[in-house]
């Protein structure tokens, strides 16, 4: 971390965005302004969010989104507030979203970024008070700016993020981001409606005792995975899953541990989606010293195909990471000593 950026805990997310501009003189004005358009949405969902049950929007909403999975109501206002931050913001040209089909054009011609977003991490959590997130991913454009945002512009790899971040709404509500300059952590002070930094320069330990996955599914788990769960058990890890990706992620950030989500009979491609999930973690986790994988190889070198593609996601402590791809790979060399037989 260079030193004269060591800002004190307590500085504002404003300060914060201002100084890293003064001292990253290619920092454009307009990455700031966005990363406060996605801070002012994250203060309206929170609280929309701590009011849930009080003005009756948990539950759910009635369609299914792309995903045809069953829209929560504050999927569907988390997913309005972001797209009208963004859209007001004027920074941004084009938005990828979970919960739309397709592309959504801001109508900010001149927008020099594309967003990818999950507005509401963890739906399953809405009605229990258990936290929940948002994720999101920001590139530059490809395309000339003056016309509306391309497929080109979306499907971009992981690796050509220029910032990602997640918002947990927990215990506390912060934010954490990255712009390629290390990860830092704000905690949202709602008396005063701001961010101030709480965690600078977050390292995620390299590696951890605590795994989180969804043994629901293991019957159909590859038998790699079932083999490095089996691994953690002998050796006393502790099984945390709290069903938001966002906060089983932050807890192994903070804590050190590992995340799998593999693929399974219902979900083939694994359940996670690629570019507002996986590659917007993986970003962050890879900053902080952690690693992301889809069991084969480093997620944000994935390709992308198609706006809401799944992916397996093994994503954490990068000797954790490095240990279930040790499973994977050695899974594969057998099967192909028997086929080779
Ligand atoms: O219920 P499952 O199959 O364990 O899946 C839980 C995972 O699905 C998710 O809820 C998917 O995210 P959404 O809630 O944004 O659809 C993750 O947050 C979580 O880690
Ligand atoms: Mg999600
Ligand atoms: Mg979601």
């Amino acid at each position: 971390m260079n030193d004269k950026l060591a800002l004190p805990v307590g500085t504002t997310l404003d300060r914060f965005i201002m100084r890293k501009q003064e001292d990253f003189p290619f920092a454009t004005g307009e990455l700031s302004q966005l990363l406060r358009d996605i801070a002012l949405a994250a203060k309206i969902v929170n609280r929309e969010i701590n009011r849930a049950g009080l003005i009756d929007v948990t539950g759910a909403y009635g369609q299914q989104n792309v995903q045809g999975e069953e829209q929560q109501k504050l999927d569907v206002i988390a997913n309005i507030r972001f797209i009208r931050a963004l859209r007001n913001g004027g920074e941004v040209c084009a938005i990828i979203s979970e919960e739309e089909d397709e592309i959504i054009q801001t109508g900010n011609l001149k927008g020099k970024y594309i967003v990818a977003i999950d507005p509401l991490d963890g739906s399953s959590n809405i009605d229990v008070n258990v936290s929940i997130g948002t994720i999101f991913s920001i590139y530059r454009r490809v395309s000339e700016a003056g016309s509306e945002g391309t497929m080109e512009d979306c499907m971009q790899k992981g690796t050509a993020q220029i910032a990602a971040g997640y918002v947990v709404y927990g215990s506390s509500t912060m934010l954490v981001y990255t712009t390629g300059h290390g990860v830092n952590g704000f905690t949202y002070e709602p008396s005063l409606g701001e961010f101030f930094l709480s965690h600078p320069n977050m390292c995620m330990p390299k590696t951890g005792t605590i795994y989180s996955c969804n043994e629901g599914g293991y019957n159909s788990f590859p038998e790699g995975i079932k083999n490095y769960l089996s691994y953690c058990k002998e050796n006393g890890y502790s099984g945390r899953y709290i069903g938001s990706l966002v906060s089983d992620f932050h807890r192994n950030l903070i804590k050190g541990g590992v995340y799998i989500y593999p693929a399974t009979a219902k979900a083939p491609n694994g359940k996670l989606r690629l570019l507002y999930e996986c590659n917007s973690l993986a970003y962050i986790a890879e900053q902080a010293g952690g690693k992301a994988s889809n069991g084969k190889g480093r997620i944000m070198e994935v390709e992308p195909t198609e706006l809401h593609q799944r992916s397996p996601l093994i994503i954490g402590s990068s000797e954790m990471v490095n240990k279930v791809e040790e499973f994977l790979k050695a899974e594969i060399k057998k099967t192909e000593a028997v086929t080779a037989n």
